[in-house]
């Protein structure tokens, strides 16, 4: 937009110098060449060192000052740790519907503060943002360009679609899947202890690979068996999330603005390249083979043992295009593992073992709840609904340690929320530990981990616009029921066979888009008797 408008200002100047008789019709081009450069250069400078200082209407925005003259707060935000700037920012405005910072390029950022602005943005004006086209290139690399990415009306219509089966109903009938998987995880555990039934584990791969094989037959029907003998779909995908690393981010941010991925003669790019067709290939070939079993008739049984594609293929009565499913079922399987290319379900159940080993209390009063409710192996959804105190428990978590800290958006029009009007193309920011940290909404003790909040929460905490870890409105997590209940099927299984203490180890790590931990979560695991 920046290069057409430049253009169009040169040739115009270019054309009056023509009928002023400076410059000659031969001389036409470099004229207009030239004055592009010059007014290129100068239009990038004024808003990259004036417009943000002194012109633009943002500027009186409550917000980190200082920074580096270029780069803004960026540099601040690699070297903290996930959500840590973002809630001194809020603590130093805590009313405030907007903190303004600059990032890259001093390019403004609005992150989202009071709940009455979250509101706006994520429900009554929803759909005046849009996601940014930096998050979709990045992320959708990996997530592909399903429901995550789509906007407006198409929105709208694939979110109808996939509300049936993602229904609370449904997901219900998922919850033999999840025992399944968490019995095996506690079988895999059990086989790694001594014979005094202790050890130092890593749990949070283990829990990664748990959650995997979950969403892998829940939602697809489809076994990873990343937990025991990795299916060829679950190594491509480990080799996806191998992306994580410098290099590959480089590339990503790269691949932004020039598409470099498919030519690339990098070892990692083409491990990347070649790991993400793999992964499309078979989840075409299993959509085609789920298909084809839907019209020869040969889907049978209880509807309790379908997966989610399945019940998707039943209800639509076919409909769906094989690229609509292929769609699904590629946000799907990583919008589990991330809905912004990191961990979700088995981040907030690596950091409830953590939180768990810090207060030990709460650990011991988790557990006696557990053994004084579940009466079988495969505990109902019932009795995993009823345990008040596992329910708090999940969610001080969430609010806690927000598995997403972070997800963007962008003005798609002039919008006006508390007062702000927000010109089009501003980029925001959502970090949910924004409000969920806030004192003026949880209380002075927000800063402390405590479940038993949620039995006398004060009132401004129960504005679903300040409990933000799966977002809210006509976006919100399509997934939230289907993690809740994975979620207590996995912590359950672990909290009754074993006891989690803490090795002093763990260190999160800086400069992540989530709050992994640096060398894995070696934990102390010690078998209840
Ligand atoms: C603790 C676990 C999870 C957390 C914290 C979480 C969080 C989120 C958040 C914050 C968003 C909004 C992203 C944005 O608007 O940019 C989102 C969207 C989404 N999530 Fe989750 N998620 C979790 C688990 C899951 C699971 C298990 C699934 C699927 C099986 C899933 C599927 C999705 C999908 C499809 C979207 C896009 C929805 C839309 O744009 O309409 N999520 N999630």
């Amino acid at each position: 937009m920046d290069v057409a408008k430049c253009a169009i200002v040169s040739v115009a100047e270019t054309v009056l110098l023509l009928k002023l008789g400076r410059v000659g019709r031969h001389g036409f081009l470099d004229q207009a060449f030239g004055l592009f450069v010059g007014q290129y250069i100068a239009f990038k400078l004024y808003f990259v060192l004036i417009w943000p200082f002194l012109v633009s209407p943002l500027r009186h925005l409550p917000g980190p000052k200082g920074g580096n003259l270029v780069l803004g707060q960026l540099l601040n935000q690699v070297k903290a740790l996930p959500s840590e700037l973002e809630k001194k920012w809020m603590a130093d405005a805590q009313d405030a519907p907007f903190i303004r910072y600059l990032s890259f390029l001093n390019t403004e950022v609005l992150m989202v503060n009071s709940a009455r602005a979250h509101k706006a943005v994520l429900q009554t004006k929803c759909y005046s943002f849009v996601k940014p086209k930096y998050y979709e290139r990045v992320v959708g690399e990996i997530a592909g360009h399903g429901i995550l990415f789509m906007e407006g009306e198409e929105h709208k219509k694939q979110r109808k679609l996939l509300l049936a089966p993602f229904s609370f109903s449904n997901i219900k009938r998922l919850l033999p899947f999840f025992e399944v998987k968490a019995r095996e995880m506690s079988g895999i555990i059990k086989s790694q202890l001594g014979p005094d039934g202790y050890n130092v584990l890593e749990v949070s791969e283990l829990l990664s690979k748990t959650t995997l094989d979950v969403v892998g037959l829940a939602a697809l029907g489809y076994e990873l068996n990343s937990l025991s003998t990795p299916s060829q779909l679950a190594t491509s995908y480990g080799k996806i999330f191998e992306f994580a690393t410098p290099l590959q981010i480089l590339i990503s941010v790269v691949h932004q603005f020039v598409p470099i991925r498919q030519w690339l003669p990098l070892k990692t790019n083409q491990s990347f390249v070649e790991a993400n067709a793999t992964v499309r290939k078979i989840l075409r070939e299993h959509i085609q083979k789920r298909k084809s079993e839907f019209r020869e008739g040969l889907i049978k049984g209880e509807k309790a043992n379908r997966d989610l594609l399945t019940l998707m293929i039943e209800e639509s009565k076919d409909t769906w295009s094989e690229d609509e499913m292929l769609g699904y079922v590629v946000t799907a399987l990583p919008a589990d593992v991330s809905p912004s290319g990191h961990e979700t379900t088995a981040g907030a159940l690596t950091w409830t073992l953590y939180a768990l080993t810090l207060h030990t209390k709460v650990q011991d009063r988790l557990r006696a709840e557990v053994l004084s409710t579940v009466t079988s192996s495969s505990p109902s959804y019932e009795e995993l609904d009823n345990m008040r105190f596992l329910n708090n428990v999940m969610k001080e978590v969430l609010r806690y340690y927000p598995p997403a800290p972070t997800f963007p958006r962008q003005a798609a029009e002039d919008v006006e929320i508390e007062g702000v009007r927000i010109p089009q193309g501003t980029l925001i920011m959502i970090a949910p530990a924004a409000p969920q940290y806030n004192t003026h909404i949880w209380g002075p003790n927000a800063e402390q981990f405590d479940p038993d909040r949620y039995d006398h929460l004060p009132e401004p905490a129960n504005d679903p616009y300040v409990s933000l870890a799966f977002s809210a409105g006509p976006r919100v997590c399509i997934g939230k029921s289907f993690a809740i209940l994975e979620f207590k099927a996995i912590l359950t299984e672990l909290i009754r066979n074993f006891s989690f203490e803490n090795t002093g180890l763990v260190e999160p790590q800086k400069s992540g888009p989530s709050l992994r931990p640096l060398n894995g979560m070696r934990l102390k695991v010690r078998l209840v008797s």
